[in-house]
């Protein structure tokens, strides 16, 4: 089976006056798994189903291994979609919903038999083929309309939020089933998730939307320890912000000066204008927790703080810690008992500078 790109070229939608869309531009390569990430309402599913056909776009184009398929009615298109609900026949056996497709398109029997079967061992349930469907587990289920669909060798896969039905324990399994899956087959893959956690540890690369614009694209540890914006590292994690303002830069760092902190040194590659507002930026666990105490390395960035708050989250400690007057949170992995920080405890954060990032701080939009 031939690979296929999927691109979407300056794409958008609306419903009335609702855009649901905006200047969507993503093109996802031959054989990628790509998942679309974005909070309730920011338009994955809209997008998904534009891929399918079972949506139209008002402007743009959406190509399929390079070739315009705005015009392809969905049943040409050669994309085979799994949705959150599973559709499943309920009257059926697991056999016949995975030959559905097939008997569908006239095949001969001989093929039918063999591509059903070969769809069901692919997902594991060769000894389930005589059950319906409500005689199995969610994830047998799941696997059922996996099997369903891949029976047909589409070219492309589109997958929407198929594993929130199922528990914890049980999607981080299925999700490790489905990117195996898709690595045997090879098929290009979209994925929708509100999950950051299931897009980050599946995905190839992935696109974080917000209100219909595509806000970045890049490989999970790309979007992680590099968002182009609050909303995207908030998104794919937590992180920590200290606003202020440019009062001097030399060619490879920035002075920031952050109020009730004071000066702030950042290295930095790009051009930053003296007199702009940025936000230093630091995820939780690039943070040093240290007594108020401890001889301060110049190598790092020292903060005061003062201990606020604290969660024991099994593998680490999460403390929100106020310095200046913000709140920030730290990561404290292997603490023991004794060395646990208490509440009003005055500490000492350090920061390593090249962990730092600015990011613009966002301006209110009215109107
Ligand atoms: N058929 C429709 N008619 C009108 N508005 C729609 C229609 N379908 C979706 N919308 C609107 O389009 C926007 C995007 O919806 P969409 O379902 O694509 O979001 P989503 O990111 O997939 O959200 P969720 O994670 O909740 O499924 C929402 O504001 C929604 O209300």
């Amino acid at each position: 089976m031939k690979k296929v790109s999927v691109e979407c070229k300056n794409i958008c939608l609306s419903y009335g006056n609702n855009e649901v869309l905006k200047n969507i531009n993503i093109k996802i390569e031959p054989g990628e798994f790509f998942a679309l990430l974005g909070p309730s309402g920011s338009g994955k599913s809209t997008l998904l189903r534009l891929v399918a056909g079972f949506n139209q776009h008002n402007a743009g184009q959406l190509l399929l291994d390079g070739h315009d398929i705005t015009h392809t009615p969905p049943h040409k298109r050669n994309i085979g979609m799994v949705f959150q609900s599973y559709a499943l026949w309920p009257h059926l056996s697991v056999w016949d919903n995975v030959a559905f497709g097939l008997v569908e398109r006239k095949l001969p029997s001989a093929q039918i038999r063999e591509k059903t079967a070969t769809a069901l061992e692919l997902v594991g349930l060769s000894q389930f083929a005589k059950r319906r469907p409500n005689e199995l587990s969610g994830g047998q289920q799941q696997r059922v309309a996996l099997a369903r669909t891949i029976v047909i060798e589409p070219q492309v896969l589109l997958l929407d939020e198929p594993l929130s039905n199922l528990d914890k324990k049980l999607r981080i399994q299925m999700r490790r089933e489905l990117l195996s899956l898709q690595r045997r087959l090879g098929i290009t893959t979209i994925f929708v998730t509100h999950d950051q956690e299931e897009a980050m540890t599946t995905a190839d690369r992935m696109a974080v939307l917000d209100h219909g614009v595509v806000q970045q694209i890049g490989t999970p540890t790309t979007l992680f320890d590099y968002p182009v914006n609050r909303f995207v590292a908030n998104f794919v994690g937590t992180m920590n912000t200290l606003e202020g303002k440019v009062i001097a830069r030399d060619t490879n760092k920035v002075s920031i000066h952050v109020d009730t902190i004071g000066e702030l040194h950042i290295p930095v590659n790009g051009d930053i204008p003296e007199g702009e507002f940025l936000a230093a930026s630091f995820r939780p666990h690039t943070l040093q927790i240290h007594p108020a105490n401890t001889r301060q390395d110049p190598n790092f960035i020292w903060l005061p703080g003062v201990v606020e708050a604290s969660e024991f989250l099994g593998e680490f400690t999460r403390y929100q810690i106020t310095t200046g007057n913000t709140l920030i949170t730290a990561d404290q992995t292997h603490f023991s008992e004794q060395k646990k920080l208490q509440i009003g405890q005055a500490v000492s954060l350090a920061l390593t500078p090249s962990q730092i990032r600015l990011l613009p701080v966002p301006t209110t939009i009215t109107g």
